[in-house]
């Protein structure tokens, strides 16, 4: 008779009901693919007496997720709860330092405290295992960490966030409001408990950078990451970048930035322009799509499903699979003693096309005052459309896209029209992917 593995589940919400959902329907395949059957022991969550459209009588209720970790009949304590601190953050380190696996899809809590998980779990000599908390349903940390294991990976970059690529891709083909497709995306279960975490790009910050630190071999550096959301980005946006040939995505971008003799991490999040023609262009709804450069391998894209239960879930699932199979594994593809401590890059070296949108009052000088700005900036402009406003508001869109040169040069534009009372709201500066 072969034991099970004994697992505990810390949250019964999108994920961990889909994990339960999952190891019920899947059971017999899983135990023969992981060599002995996944066991339930008991679960954790807010509201006992919630439906929750699976049956846990069957599992030991605990109403503190912190009990799960002192059980004995327990292997692997997998955290579904959320949050980069708090009961999460405690119910792993308690489940560590018991000697116990420890499962989670916690981005935020692994971007944080990701270091020192690793290091506790190497040193307890237990699994730690987050392939869910990074694109939710790609296995891209294990294609990252064991199939591109043999190469150098000086690039990464992607869509990273379900949410903000359903709201940007639904905005595209409906036209519907921003509200009301996040409102869509949260009751389908993509959003972050706070969707802030989502709309202002902290989520796919904390993505980037668990993803930088697997691919370069590099010590976490979320608080390094520039960070911007959708928040921003207007319908009229999405409409100027379709007539120029592109669509908006939110983009993160890793890379080992070797200029000036140095090696810097450079690590951003922002919304992008993608023209229509390349690969991301066409990732659509809560799909999401990893890009990873190596030097023997060429390069790899990892396309789908980024969040919901069922794709989170098989993502979990695996890692408890790879510990039912014994896999220990690095959490970060080496020992947390070998990761390097990368400084951030110093900023001002990217090169590229930018895309320039302003909100102007509709009186003379204005096109005169921008185009200005840009001359004494060195910003050379590629093309320029404005817009006839649409209503009596008086105000007009104009949307400038560059020739590739110094992003120091858009900035420094920027800064010189700062305070202009032509401009009727902040400007928008957004970059252009490269085919
Ligand atoms: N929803 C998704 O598509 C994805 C979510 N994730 C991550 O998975 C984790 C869970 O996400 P969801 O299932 O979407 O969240 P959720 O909000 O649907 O579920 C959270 C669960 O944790 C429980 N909980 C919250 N605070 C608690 C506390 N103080 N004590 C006890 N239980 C508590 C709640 O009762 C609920 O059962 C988060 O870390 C999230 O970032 C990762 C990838 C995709
Ligand atoms: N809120 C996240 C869920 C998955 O990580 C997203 O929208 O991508
Ligand atoms: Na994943």
């Amino acid at each position: 008779m072969v034991e099970p593995l004994n697992i505990a589940l810390a949250g019964l919400g999108t994920v961990g009901t889909g994990v339960v959902r999952l190891i019920e329907t899947n059971a017999e395949l899983i135990a023969r693919r992981a060599g002995r059957p996944i066991r339930i022991a008991a679960v954790s969550a807010r509201d006992r007496t919630k439906d929750r459209g699976v049956d846990l009588t069957q599992y030991t209720w605990e109403d503190d997720p912190a009990a799960l970790a002192a059980r004995e009949d327990v292997d692997v304590v997998v955290e579904l709860v959320g949050g980069s601190d708090g009961p999460a953050l405690s119910l792993a380190r308690k489940a560590i330092g018991n000697g116990k696996g420890l499962v989670t899809a916690n981005k935020a809590m692994i971007a944080h405290h990701g270091l020192e998980l690793a290091s506790a779990a190497e040193s307890a000599g237990v699994a730690l295992k987050f392939e869910a908390a990074v694109a939710g349903g790609i296995p891209v940390i294990k294609g990252l960490s064991e199939g591109a294991a043999a190469n150098k990976i000086e690039r990464v970059y992607g869509i990273l966030n379900g949410t903000c690529n359903y709201i940007l891709s639904t905005m595209e083909d409906t036209g519907r409001d921003f509200t009301d497709v996040l409102e869509e995306a949260q009751r389908l279960g993509y959003a972050e408990a706070d969707p802030t975490f989502d709309i202002e790009g902290i989520d796919a910050a904390h993505k980037l950078s668990i993803l930088a630190a697997i691919a370069f071999g590099s010590r976490l550096r979320f608080d390094a990451v520039e960070t911007m959301g959708v928040s921003p980005v207007k319908a009229a946006d999405i409409e100027q970048a379709r007539s120029l040939g592109y669509v908006i995505r939110l983009i993160g971008m890793a890379e080992i930035d070797r200029l000036d003799g140095g090696v810097g991490l450079f690590q951003r999040v922002r919304p992008h322009l993608v023209p229509i023609d390349h690969p991301l262009a066409h990732v659509d709804g809560a799909t999401n799509a990893v890009v990873a450069e190596g030097n023997f391998m060429g390069r790899l894209l990892f396309q789908g499903a980024g969040a919901g239960d069922g794709p989170t879930a098989s993502a979990v699932v695996a890692d408890i699979i790879d510990i039912a199979r014994g896999e220990k594994g690095a959490a970060f593809s080496m020992p947390a003693s070998e990761l390097e401590d990368i400084a951030p890059a110093p900023t001002g070296h990217r090169f590229g096309r930018s895309y320039l949108r302003f909100i102007v009052h509709d009186r003379p000088g204005v096109l005169a005052e921008i185009t200005a700005a840009m001359r004494d900036a060195g910003v050379s402009i590629e093309s320029l459309i404005q817009k006839a406003p649409s209503d009596d508001a008086g105000e007009v869109i104009i949307a400038v896209v560059t020739h590739e040169g110094p992003e120091s040069a858009v900035t420094e534009a920027m800064r010189i029209l700062d305070g202009s009372d032509n401009l009727a709201a902040q400007p928008l500066v957004m970059q252009i992917i490269a085919n």
